[in-house]
């Protein structure tokens, strides 16, 4: 394929993610994966380049562009040479007209680039939000030590004790590390919010918001399998992903427990004032992540921050049922805004008395209110909020 039609392809692309995240459609990442399918044509070179157009238009834009067009017309503004591929030559995009409607730039749509600077996120910190994200593992310590751990590439040794950081791209899936359970694909962030809760060898653990296990594994590592460790979940999808990760990962202390929503307790009663650490990996903006998913910013309404505090308060409260006297609440969001985070956290401290915010100390990330903030300028990783909230 010529760079024009590549150009065109991706447009055509675009419009499908544009619509999709206008009406709540699927994801781009699966879109683009069966758009580069159905096109039998392009080669592998061709689908890499079709993907990186894409992407690059996607985070040119700002709000959520007209059409995929308005799309890449905007980063033809900032790349001169996409803006020279608009020739009008064969199979590629007709030559810009001069009233063309251009998608707008920026970080966000307008009312979420301001509640981020509200959360003291502005800047070159929001504009970190948007760049490429690194590929992280997490070496496992129930099959591996990062210290003496042989790989086909050396990775970079993150502040996350196991953490190992490779380019994007590295096939470490194709890894017989991967196969074998010695490596786990985790963002150095996740990593260091799971070290936040503590968990140790032989304590009653709960993550509350399992989904497929991403964090639950790493918890079994932590606890070096020995205890016992719930993982729970509303999501039957997602839960059922579960096992089959645990089974690679020797996660052999991991259980599943599927949730009814609006009566999880039921599922949990056993556990109720028993569990040493509960972690809420709450559902959230997802305000972090936009490095792996940039368009997600564009199907977000102001009315759903709302939506997931009250959600995030919900969790923190069923949390709050099963933790023991003198046992933690890890809570953590991949959003980096403050209504998600640090005022959530105060406003279930204000209502529950028998909880107190500790001190969170990682090796890398900032404090913010009770909690500790992470951040592609901060420490490198997505954003998350973390807190230790303790009982008496
Ligand atoms: C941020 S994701 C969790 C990611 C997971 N912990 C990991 O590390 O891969 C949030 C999860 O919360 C789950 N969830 C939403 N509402 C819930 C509820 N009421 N009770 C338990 N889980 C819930 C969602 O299904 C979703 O899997």
């Amino acid at each position: 394929m010529t760079p024009r039609a590549r150009v065109q392809a991706a447009i055509e692309i675009l419009d499908l993610v544009v619509q999709a995240a206008r009406t709540g459609g699927a994801s781009a990442d699966r879109i683009v994966a069966e758009g580069l399918k159905a096109r039998r044509y392009a080669g592998s070179k061709d689908r890499r380049a079709i993907r990186e157009y894409i992407y690059a238009a996607i985070r040119a834009c700002g709000p959520v562009p007209q059409s995929g067009r308005a799309a890449m017309l905007r980063l033809a503004q900032i790349d001169p040479d996409v803006a020279v591929l608009f020739d009008g030559g064969g199979y590629g995009p007709a030559p810009i007209a001069a009233d063309e409607s251009v998608a707008e730039g920026g970080i966000a749509p307008a009312w979420l680039e301001r509640a981020l600077a509200d959360s003291g996120v502005a800047g070159d910190d929001a504009l970190a939000l948007l760049g490429r994200a690194p590929l992280d593992v997490r070496v496992n310590a129930l099959n591996a030590s990062r210290d003496t751990i042989e790989l086909p590439e050396t990775g970079e040794p993150l502040a996350a004790t196991a953490g190992l950081r490779f380019a994007p791209g590295t096939p470490v899936e194709r890894w017989d590390a991967f196969a074998n359970g010695e490596i786990e694909v985790q963002d150095g962030g996740s990593q260091l919010a799971c070290m936040a809760l503590g968990a140790k060898p032989g304590e009653t653990v709960i993550d509350l918001c399992a989904g497929a296990g991403g964090k639950t594994i790493a918890l079994a590592a932590a606890m070096a399998n020995e205890g016992t460790l719930i993982a729970s979940d509303t999501n039957r999808d997602r839960l059922s992903r579960l096992a089959p990760r645990a089974e690679r990962a020797g996660a052999s202390i991991a259980q599943t427990v599927l949730l009814d929503p609006g009566r999880e307790l039921a599922a949990l009663d056993r556990w109720r004032g028993k569990a040493d650490a509960v972690l809420v990996d709450a559902p959230c903006s997802g305000t972090g992540t936009w490095r792996r998913n940039p368009e997600t910013r564009w199907r977000l309404s102001e009315s759903d921050i709302a939506k997931f505090a009250a959600v995030q308060l919900r969790l923190l409260e069923i949390a709050g049922e099963l933790v023991r006297p003198g046992g933690r609440i890890g809570y953590i969001t991949c959003s980096l805004l403050d209504a998600e985070g640090a005022e959530l956290v105060e406003k279930f401290l204000a209502r529950n008395p028998r909880f107190f915010a500790e001190e969170v100390t990682l090796p890398a990330g900032v404090a913010r209110g009770p909690g500790w903030r992470l951040s592609p300028t901060i420490s490198g990783t997505d954003g998350f909020f973390i807190a230790r909230l303790g009982t008496l």
